[in-house]
């Protein structure tokens, strides 16, 4: 069994030796710097890394002022350039634990532009026009018969690199076709989840998985034997399988989908900024034809028992194009970053179609509870659909949900931190700062990494406690992977001004690289550090924070526990609680205040925190993020592949009538509306039952070894109407509130009337709220449900949409009240928790245990039927399959209407007739008094 883990980028690409091309420099540093580094021999830093220490002016490239360049900047600076060479030659390991080491990485990876590597040669993006709104299908056609003008592209509409290449095509075809190559480590990519994967892979838990990914390069210049030999080489040699797409295609799925549109929204960048790009969808038919290539790929290779992973937001619509091509397949999908509220996801274009592409999915796992209700709730609102805590009710089969934080692999990175490389860099960053105090940070230019509040209340830190100005120095590592030059910008400024005004002759309270650092001198950073602050304004996860906590165990000759400042924003403060210093980062005083509390706690405080936070990171690792989510996978699976329609039979009628003939004791549960009647308009109330229906009834209960139930969600005195010519009916009403034996007066309440009343008093104000703004809509008070009908609405679909988000309001607002809301057709329930079809059934079979118990005539049934058509009836399916596994009765069956996702053991094909049909001809089966044997 092979498990495929699709992610955009392969965790490999490809080196090309080009003759006529720069080659890589040669690894600059390969040992790391004696305990003394010298500016000698040291790389000098490039151009951009200096920029943020420029004065510089909104929309023009900032100059490099003089004398800005630091001694901070060089010791980091240093080994940044030949990084991957170092990383491949200068660790004192044999070639197995180099291997190992090359793969792991900082979890959060800063990957570089789509096309733009710095320390591989790799073709670069050809010059292709941006994707323009005419290519949507939506877009208004031209009118026919007129000639399309052949015009040259508008300046604006080609894409950014279109201006960055020259040069003949041909020509580069052709150097990359006679180029030699090697497959070296991609920088780009999800290093979090690579570093998993690779944990578990050596940990014997993932045995034959397989990547799925992109070469995060330019491919359209390989001659297509050059893209065959590397895909070949890949597969075969490195367990990957890659996925070509033209550059065109994944320019406009990553560089504009991904991050102008889907990045910024999932981040709460609110779209209803002017200069959001998320109304602009001319980039969704790139997003779906990458998706579209991912899915191709993987269901080519798929085999039966295969496990298929889909990873994160640039891949959400995959599941769904999956399913359709292998239904059966084992699909779980997992998204690394956070899911927005549904107020906020609901802003995107094609909202439906990226969540019933996430919803082809087995399973969907999100980092944190939050996430996890979120995209329930946005589902609930947007799809219209049934969402519980555990996942989401479609038509044709249930989605499981779920919460499965990833965390760092604890063994490799003990591993790697012993390294001599990292050692010297512990030593050399210690002695650099002795007597200083350190905070760090490491995070990507991006708007939401939340870098400028971090400055900002930096800044008030020091204002408001100038004794600690020259006492502490914030190194902050930040690497732009996208042009942001107005944050950039903003950044500078903020950045100058906190050294021209705090800096001394011999101290500088601010380091800003903006680079970023080889993976020792990252690792000996967070060792040294007397606190880590991150300040996302929103974050899936963050595994900055658990490489900190791990790293603070002072095993590495450090100071040891320092403190973890963290936004409240991100995953990790759900798996760190108040054990972080939690912040707001948009309250620059509490952040300040909580730089305060992380350099004043003593040493005992320091520790008790520490080892909360690091038992949570040993909780969270790698192995049980893989070991969790594979399992629950395989559960759903299972559980969800049991109720496939495939997997139900036709009823055998005659079969079900030879154990029905040789019974002597039984119990049939059957389902009222569209089972024994055709539903009728909600409105109107059914006052009789059909004839054929109280016949058939009637020939069931005459005979007395039989107990007949009819189930309902109608109310008891509506269901005593519809039943009053059947003699000896059981009746269970508002879906399990209320039962009646048969030949008793008096009606068992099942619900608490307390726990009733209490939530009806809340639940109803919502209720008329929405009732109020749904023209046609009315409200049905039952005894222990509620009823929202708006199937007769004017306007249907501004029904449906406001009683999506009537169900969601309540299911968020009374959860803790023990009720739900379930859309039906036309209508919105809303009932106790506590009660089903189901608990009524079991209350059923208590009393005829009793009886047989109690009363020595009377036997125990020794057949059991249950028919329905709804989901409201699969609870008693799943009770009565129980029974009839452990034993407790000799036959069961239970039966469903049509072909429908299902518990059920067999449907039935002909609706109510067909019913009627085989419930006749079981009690034709039995002549009156002929029951065999003795009682
Ligand atoms: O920038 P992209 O190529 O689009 O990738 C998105 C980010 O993926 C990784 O971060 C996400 O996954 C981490 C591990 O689950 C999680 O901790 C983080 O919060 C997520 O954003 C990657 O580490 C980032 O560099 C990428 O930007």
């Amino acid at each position: 069994m092979t498990v495929f883990i699709a992610s955009l980028f392969l965790p490999h690409t490809v080196n090309f030796q080009l003759n006529n091309s720069r080659t890589r420099s040669p690894p600059t540093i390969s040992p790391p710097p004696s305990a003394n580094p010298t500016i000698d021999g040291i790389t000098p830093i490039p151009k951009a890394t200096a920029s943020l220490f420029e004065k510089s002016v909104p929309g023009k490239t900032p100059g490099l002022t003089p004398g800005a360049t630091t001694d901070h900047e060089r010791i980091f600076a240093s080994n940044n350039i030949g990084k991957v060479e170092q990383e491949k030659n200068g660790y004192p390991f044999p070639l197995a634990i180099e291997q190992d080491n090359r793969l792991l990485t900082e979890s959060e990876g800063h990957s570089p532009l789509w096309g733009a590597t710095t320390s591989l040669t790799q073709p670069k993006p050809m010059p292709v026009m941006s994707p323009s709104p005419s290519i949507l299908k939506h877009q208004e056609p031209r009118p026919a018969k007129q000639p399309v003008a052949q015009r040259p592209p508008a300046a604006e509409t080609i894409a950014p690199y279109a201006r960055l290449r020259k040069g003949s095509t041909a020509s580069r075809k052709l150097s990359f076709s006679r180029a030699e190559w090697t497959i070296e480590t991609a920088e780009q990519g999800n290093g979090g989840l690579r570093n998993a994967v690779r944990s578990a892979t050596d940990a014997g838990v993932l045995d034959n998985m397989m990547w799925v990914g992109t070469l995060g390069m330019p491919t359209d210049v390989l001659a297509s034997h050059t893209r065959r030999d590397i895909a070949e080489k890949l597969e075969d040699e490195y367990g990957s399988l890659t996925v070509f797409v033209n550059d065109c295609d994944f320019d406009g799925h990553y560089t504009h989908f991904c991050k102008t549109i889907l990045w910024p929204v999932f981040h709460y960048q609110i779209p209803d900024n002017p200069k959001s790009k998320a109304y602009e969808d001319h980039s969704w038919i790139y997003y779906v034809k990458l998706n579209q290539a991912f899915a191709d790929r993987i269901a080519k290779h798929w085999k039966r028992g295969d496990s298929i992973w889909v990873q994160d937001y640039h891949l959400l619509l995959v599941p769904a194009m999956l399913r359709k091509l292998v239904p059966d397949a084992q699909i779980g999908f997992f998204l690394h970053i956070a899911f927005p509220s549904s107020e906020v996801f609901k802003c995107l274009a094609p909202r439906k179609e990226l969540l019933q592409g996430m919803l082809g999915a087995n399973l969907i796992g999100f980092q944190t509870d939050e996430y996890c209700r979120h995209f329930l709730q946005t589902c609930s609102r947007i799809l219209c659909v049934e969402a519980t805590p555990e996942g989401v009710q479609l038509e044709d089969g249930f989605v499981n949900v779920g919460t499965f934080p990833i965390g760092i692999d604890p063994t490799s990175w003990d591993k790697r931190r012993q390294a001599t490389d990292v050692e010297r860099w512990v030593e050399t960053i210690s002695e650099r700062y002795q007597g200083k105090r350190l905070i760090v940070s490491r995070d990507k230019i991006d708007a939401v990494r939340g870098i400028r509040q971090k400055l900002l209340s930096y800044e008030l830190f020091l204002n408001t406690y100038p004794e600690w100005a020259d006492k502490v120095v914030l190194i902050q590592v930040a690497t732009s992977t996208t042009e942001q030059p107005e944050l950039e910008a903003t950044l500078s400024d903020i950045a100058m001004r906190i050294n021209s005004t705090h800096s001394t002759l011999a101290h500088q309270p601010l380091v800003f690289l903006k680079q970023d650092l080889a993976f020792p001198q990252y690792l000996a950073l967070i060792t040294v550090a007397d606190a880590l602050m991150i300040t996302s304004l929103r974050e899936g996860m963050n595994l900055t924070s658990h490489e900190f906590v791990y790293c603070q165990d002072g095993r590495c000759g450090n100071k040891a526990y320092g403190s973890l400042i963290l936004s409240e924003f991100t995953g990790s403060a759900s798996v760190f609680g108040n054990h972080a210093l939690l912040v707001n980062p948009w309250d620059y005083r509490q952040c300040c205040e909580a730089i305060h509390t992380a350099l004043t706690r003593d040493e005992k405080t320091r520790k008790q925190v520490w080892e909360e936070l690091h038992r949570a990171v040993l909780k969270n690792s790698t192995a049980n993020w893989v070991k969790s989510f594979s399992e629950t996978l395989n559960r759903v699976w299972n559980e969800q592949s049991s109720r496939e329609i495939m997997a139900v039979p036709r009823l055998s009628v005659s079969r079900l009538t030879e154990q029905y003939r040789n019974s002597k004791q039984r119990l049939m549960i059957i389902d009222y509306e569209d089972t024994l009647a055709s539903w009728g308009s909600p409105r109107s109330i059914i006052l009789t039952t059909p004839q054929r229906a109280i016949t058939t009834l009637n020939d069931l209960t005459e005979d007395p070894d039989n107990v007949v139930y009819v189930m309902s969600a109608r109310m008891p005195e509506e269901m005593e109407r519809l039943f009053r010519q059947v003699n000896n009916l059981g009746l269970i009403a508002e879906n399990g509130s209320f039962v009646r034996e048969p030949n008793v007066e008096s009606w068992t309440h099942l619900a608490d009337k307390m726990h009733v009343r209490t939530w009806k008093a809340s639940v109803s104000n919502i209720l008329a709220y929405f009732q109020a703004r749904v023209e046609g809509s009315w409200i049905e008070e039952r005894h222990c449900s509620l009823v929202f009908h708006h199937g007769s609405a004017e306007d249907r679909h501004v029904a449906a949409r406001s009683a999506a988000e009537c169900a969601g309001n309540i299911n968020d607002a009374c959860a803790n009240l023990d009720v739900h809301a379930i859309p039906v057709e036309g209508a919105l329930i809303v009932e106790t928790i506590h009660t089903n079809k189901a608990s009524a059934a079991e209350k059923v079979w208590k009393w005829a245990m009793e009886n047989a118990d109690k009363n020595e005539n009377a036997l125990k049934p020794d057949f059991l039927l249950v028919v329905g058509d709804n989901r409201e009836d699969e609870p008693v399916f799943r009770w009565a399959n129980k029974l009839h596994s452990a034993k407790a009765v000799k036959y069961a069956m239970t039966v469903t209407l049509g072909s429908r996702s299902t518990e059920a053991k067999a449907t039935l094909t002909q609706g109510v007739t067909g019913v009627l049909s085989c419930l006749q001809q079981l009690a034709a089966s039995v002549p009156l008094g002929s029951t065999p044997g003795p009682k």
